[in-house]
């Protein structure tokens, strides 16, 4: 079965020239979280976008965003990003036999997303700058070139991403209490909201969640409310002080009661290893703020006993080796020997 834009044809703005283009992104699994549901006292629940074809949500967005820049007649999409979107740009570019550029902040992009974006066949140039600087650099690109601008300021990459609230309700057979998800440029926050308002005005949904957003503590503008000139975090996703959809995502708090809060590194890093030890999934750092800050919420009261929680993993853990190995990893080196090894089991 194709991707999203089959599965949610009639949510999209898809018309009979919409080429509809795949990596058969999306169906992302829904997964309860046994063991931490018990020790947290929730009916708690994981959708890993990091199982999605180049490892993060962005390919959601980004194959609504490719299809509709082929069927407009474009030849070429450029991007500002953290990592993720420019590894999904690459890829559903070269699906689409596009030419891709994408501008990102020199040594703050997790290695696995950058080898997406060569591997794929960008054009990656990387500026002394960060991100903001670069998203504002490009949007003056492609206001004077033929090239299509793929970030979530292009309203296709919403449409696309909202499918992942569609996902939620069709698996859980309604909306959850709460919907847990981290908040880097504010595209996801926002369209995950557009998705659970659409379902729910389609009677889909008995009602709609709470919108809780989480920054890293280093990278929180919404938090702050205001710009952070040098946004600085391990969880580079969402190292970003100025959000394109800062509007949209303050709208979705409010409409849905929601909250916005911020998790520190240390808090990031203690949530990422306890979600991989007490329930096997592995999700890179900016993913493991929206459990970070369930944790914080939960400890603080702001999430009463037994609400159903879902909690939006964006990436793959397999994106940021370099978080895990440049901890005090637990692993020792023994002999290769059977006593050796008997030794220290
Ligand atoms: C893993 C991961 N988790 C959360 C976010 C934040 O989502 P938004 O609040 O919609 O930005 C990102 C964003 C990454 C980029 O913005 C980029 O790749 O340029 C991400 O990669």
């Amino acid at each position: 079965m194709a991707g999203i834009l089959e599965k949610y044809k009639e949510f999209l703005p898809i018309t009979e020239k919409t080429p509809l283009i795949s990596l058969h992104e999306g169906g992302t699994p829904l997964i309860r979280a046994n063991n931490l549901s018990e020790e947290l006292g929730l009916d708690l629940y994981f959708k890993y976008e990091g199982l999605n074809p180049t490892g993060s949500f962005k390919d959601r967005g980004m194959v609504m965003a490719v299809a509709k820049a082929v069927e407009e007649g474009s030849k070429a999409i450029m991007c500002a990003s953290t990592g993720n979107t420019s590894a999904a740009a690459a890829a559903y570019a070269a699906r689409a036999n596009l030419d891709c550029f994408v501008l990102i902040p020199e040594g703050k992009i997790a290695i696995g997303k950058l080898a997406q974006a060569i591997m794929y066949g960008a054009k990656v140039i990387s500026i002394n700058g960060n991100f903001d600087d670069a998203l504002s650099i490009v949007r003056e690109i492609t206001g004077s070139k033929p090239i299509t601008l793929v970030n979530s300021l292009n309203p296709y990459r919403l449409e696309g991403q909202k499918t992942g609230a569609f996902e939620i309700v069709d698996d859980l057979g309604d909306a959850p209490d709460i919907l847990a998800i981290p908040v880097g440029n504010a595209g996801n926050i926002s369209a995950y909201w557009k998705g659970f308002k659409e379902y729910y005005e389609a009677g889909k949904s008995t009602a709609v969640p709470r919108m809780f957003g989480f920054q890293a503590a280093g990278a929180a503008p919404l938090v702050k409310g205001e710009v952070v000139k040098n946004p600085e975090t391990v969880a580079t996703a969402i190292r970003i002080g100025n959000p394109a959809s800062w509007d949209k995502a303050a709208n979705a708090l409010k409409e849905s009661d929601g909250l916005v809060d911020a998790v520190t590194d240390e808090e990031i890093l203690q949530a990422q290893s306890l979600l991989a030890k007490s329930e096997g999934i592995f999700a890179e750092p900016a993913s493991a703020a929206s459990f970070a800050g369930v944790l914080k919420a939960r400890e603080a009261g702001l999430i009463e006993e037994s609400k159903r929680v879902v909690c939006i993993l964006t990436g793959n853990g397999l994106k940021d080796p370099d978080v895990v190995l440049n901890q005090n990893i637990d692993m020792i080196t023994v002999d290769s020997s059977y006593d050796a090894v008997l030794e220290v089991l």
